[in-house]
């Protein structure tokens, strides 16, 4: 007995399918018997609409089918059948009795695959019954691998789109994380020392480009260390008077009782001590641009002095009384609010609004921060050499921790850290080392941090202490007190990563 679908177990799997259509109850029962010494399941339909509807529903493995029949002929139901693609796929064996003329290749044409002639001949209709349904096994078995080696194929091509989009990922995190130290740091503007492509310190530069050209006094306003000296030096090398000298005074570090001398100068004798004569800064300053810092500690008796060269460019040495006249651009800073100082009588008015023509305010760090990343960059080149350190990757880590940091020392703190960090890195790759135990989160009053940023710190203080280790004896966070999978969501959430 013939079975299509033998397994490797010798059991006899699905029996095959077929639908016997003919208009003639003997040819049905006569394909019935010759079918019967095959291990086949025999349908049969007596008309060409039933055939269809059958074959949509039973999908059997192959169809014979009679040419002639009332109603729809074999032609026009093979058609349909093909049409369907629940059914298309069947085989189709045409039926025609010998002496019917028929085109048997319009029957090829639109989709039989052989044909058998009536009356019957028994054998070779099993023959070919037989024939067609192993072409249909193997067909199946076809379908069949061709089906798993698609799903193989779709796997394999998810995995490598998944390795491949893993390592773009990879490789843009590390071009990010050298686009600072990679790119020059070329900004639009004419400040060769000073770092920025913050939005909000942009108007500040432009304001230094729009004032420089000027005779102007500027008083340049802000924090300790947001780089007013900078900016107070742009201001000289971006005016007419950058070939002749730029003379600082820093009034805060002088003893008052020098101030003047060293601001104005003194004949031989002046006082007790001077043995002789001195050309005082405003002198030495003639022609170029003097530069007083902390302004706000200026003593008050000798601010009408001060503001005498302000106005009229002319003064006496202490001791002297040949008036000396000179030609000098002042610019000064403070970090003091001046005004307050003006309400509190340690200040004049008249020199405070003389100084005052054309403030320009430094920006903390903390509203810059996004010049976090070139500033660190540029504080690597400029001090690594120095200490024999090339750094070539920092990492988002240590950025994103510094980022979350407050800067109260602003720019001049976050170059010493650097510094720091120069030193202590062991290869190419900026580390923070335990920066975070020392740095005052809480001490500056005016500089609490957001609840965010100090929980990425403490993380990451935490993490640093125990190595990067998470989970286990003595792991962040064992710590911590928390279960290690709530301590790597954190981690994710604030962006802290294992350097
Ligand atoms: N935009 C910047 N780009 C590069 N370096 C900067 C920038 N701003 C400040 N710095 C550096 O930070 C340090 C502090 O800057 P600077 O001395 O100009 O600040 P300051 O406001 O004058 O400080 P202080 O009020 O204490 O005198 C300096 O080493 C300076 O070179």
């Amino acid at each position: 007995m013939l079975s299509f679908f033998d397994d490797n177990d010798g059991e006899s799997a699905v029996q095959p399918v077929v639908l016997i259509v003919d208009d003639m109850p003997n040819n049905i029962s006569l394909l019935f018997e010759a079918l019967s010494r095959l291990n086949v399941k025999v349908l049969a339909a007596r008309d060409g609409k039933s055939a269809v509807d059958q074959a949509r529903i039973a999908r059997p493995d192959l169809i014979l089918l009679d040419v002639m029949m009332p109603g729809m002929d074999g032609f026009e139901t093979c058609r349909r059948l093909k049409q369907d693609e629940l059914t298309a796929a069947i085989p189709v064996i045409f039926m025609t009795a010998l002496t019917e003329t028929i085109d048997k290749v319009n029957g090829f044409n639109i989709g039989a695959v052989d044909y058998i002639t009536k009356p019957f001949q028994l054998g070779e209709v099993v023959v070919r019954i037989e024939n067609q349904l192993k072409i249909r096994n193997l067909q199946r078995d076809l379908e069949h691998l061709n089906a798993e080696l698609e799903a193989r194929v779709a796997e394999r091509t998810a995995s490598l789109t998944q390795a491949l989009a893993e390592v773009e990922q990879l490789k843009n995190q590390l071009q990010h994380e050298n686009t600072y130290l990679r790119d020059e740091i070329h900004l639009t503007n004419n400040f060769e020392e000073i770092v920025s492509r913050s939005k909000p310190f942009s108007h500040v530069l432009r304001q230094i480009e729009q004032v420089a050209p000027t005779h102007f006094t500027v008083m340049i306003l802000g924090e300790s260390g947001t780089g007013k000296e900078l900016l107070a030096r742009a201001v000289h090398n971006l005016s007419p008077r950058k070939k002749k000298a730029l003379i600082k005074v820093n009034c805060a570090a002088l003893p008052t009782n020098l101030i003047e001398s060293e601001l104005f100068g003194h004949e031989k004798g002046a006082f007790t001590g001077a043995a002789n004569q001195k050309t005082g800064r405003f002198e030495l300053a003639d022609g170029g641009t003097i530069f007083l810092d902390e302004i706000g500690e200026m003593p008050v008796d000798l601010q009408p002095k001060l503001l005498r060269v302000l106005q009229e460019g002319e003064f006496e040495r202490i001791g002297g009384h040949k008036t000396i006249k000179v030609n000098v651009r002042v610019i000064a800073a403070t970090n003091r609010d001046l005004e307050k100082e003006v309400q509190a009588g340690r200040f004049r008015e008249d020199l405070y609004y003389r100084l005052c023509v054309f403030p320009v305010k430094s920006l903390p760090l903390r509203d810059r921060s996004e010049d976090i990343p070139l500033l660190v960059s540029h504080f690597c080149k400029k001090h690594g050499p120095g200490i024999g350190k090339t750094i070539d990757t920092i990492p988002e880590d240590v950025l994103t921790t510094l980022a979350g940091y407050h800067w109260p020392g602003n720019i001049r703190e976050l170059e010493n850290v650097i510094q720091r960090a120069l030193i202590l890195s062991p290869g190419k790759t900026l580390t923070l080392g335990d920066w975070t135990w020392r740095r005052p989160l809480l001490s500056n009053p005016e500089g609490f941090v957001t609840l965010e940023a100090h929980e990425r710190a403490y993380i990451t203080q935490v993490l640093e202490h125990t190595r990067w280790k998470v989970s286990g004896k003595n792991g962040a966070a064992e710590i911590l007190d928390i279960i290690p999978t709530t301590l790597d969501s954190r981690m994710k959430k604030l962006g802290i990563k294992r350097p």
